[in-house]
């Protein structure tokens, strides 16, 4: 059974801001952030929502949730905005991170320096080979899954609440029912299969299969204007897209 801690960031849900605007949240924070980088102190809502691939309405009624309206002729201070919405996904403290099945993508996963910049720890990488067990992959000893259950109660401060699971689609459903009876309440599943969780325990789907089949399916719309149907536009909706996310009619990372 879950645990009764709440590891849930405080954020969005109590305060009653959409999941459409908090989906979008990482977009703004991406591009801001990128923004940031290059010392560039306030931002228009048009050139944002360009940078992130959003309406502009959209953004500043995004942005109305976080209570920042920005400054008319100025825009919107940059530096506040990543603090306003770090701190509104619960990015302003250490969220630790178990993968589990440390093969191709896992490796990879452990190895991508992001996360760690965005506010998540990789508590401990797991696998049930126990060839794997001790392995160093990025720098961290790769633990037995035996041991799935402690690890996740006994990572300080307070166990761990986000589980990344990269096992093949068989073993998913087992894994997953372990790390939420273990305590996990948030999990990343890069398996292709739909799993099924207790309420309480968000599930977010990665498929990069499906992303490319949606790319092919637009593909295929527009070599069909090509030959003569119509102008050609991009995504094929007749607006420009940069990115199709949670602006657009297909998440990039779905819920499960
Ligand atoms: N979502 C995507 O876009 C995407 C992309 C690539 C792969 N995948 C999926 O990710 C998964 C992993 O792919 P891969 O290429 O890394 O496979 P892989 O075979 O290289 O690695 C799987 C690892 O999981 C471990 N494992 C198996 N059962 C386990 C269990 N019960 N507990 C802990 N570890 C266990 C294995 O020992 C192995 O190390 C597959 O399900 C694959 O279909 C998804």
């Amino acid at each position: 059974m879950a645990t009764g801690r709440n590891h849930r960031p405080a954020a969005s849900r109590g305060r009653g801001i959409p999941e459409a605007t908090v989906a979008r949240l990482p977009l703004y924070l991406r591009a801001l952030t990128a923004l940031s980088e290059r010392s560039v102190p306030t931002v228009s809502s048009e050139e944002l929502a360009a940078a992130a691939g959003v309406n502009s309405a959209k953004l500043r009624k995004d942005f109305s949730y976080l209570g920042s309206y920005g400054t008319r002729g100025v825009g919107y201070d940059v530096e506040y905005l990543v603090y306003q919405i770090s701190r509104e996904l619960g990015l302003t403290q250490d969220w630790p991170v178990v993968i589990v099945g440390i093969g191709n993508l896992g490796a990879a996963l452990a190895n991508y320096g992001g996360f760690a910049s965005r506010g998540f720890r990789i508590a401990a990488l797991i696998d049930a080979d126990p060839a794997m067990t001790g392995k160093q992959v990025a720098g961290l000893p790769v633990r037995h899954s035996d041991e799935l259950e402690e690890i996740i109660r006994d990572t300080p401060p307070n166990g761990v609440s986000i589980g990344v699971i990269a096992t093949p689609a068989g073993a998913a459903q087992p894994v997953c029912d372990r790390l939420v009876e273990a305590g996990v309440t948030s999990i990343l599943n890069f398996a292709p299969t739909v799993l099924s969780v207790p309420e309480g325990v968000d599930v977010r789907k990665v498929d990069l299969s499906i992303e490319l089949q949606i790319l092919a399916f637009h593909e295929q719309r527009k070599a069909g204007e090509d030959a003569g149907a119509g102008p050609v536009t991009r995504g094929g909706s007749g607006k420009p897209t940069t990115e199709t996310g949670p602006d657009g009619d297909i998440p990039a990372v779905m819920p499960a």
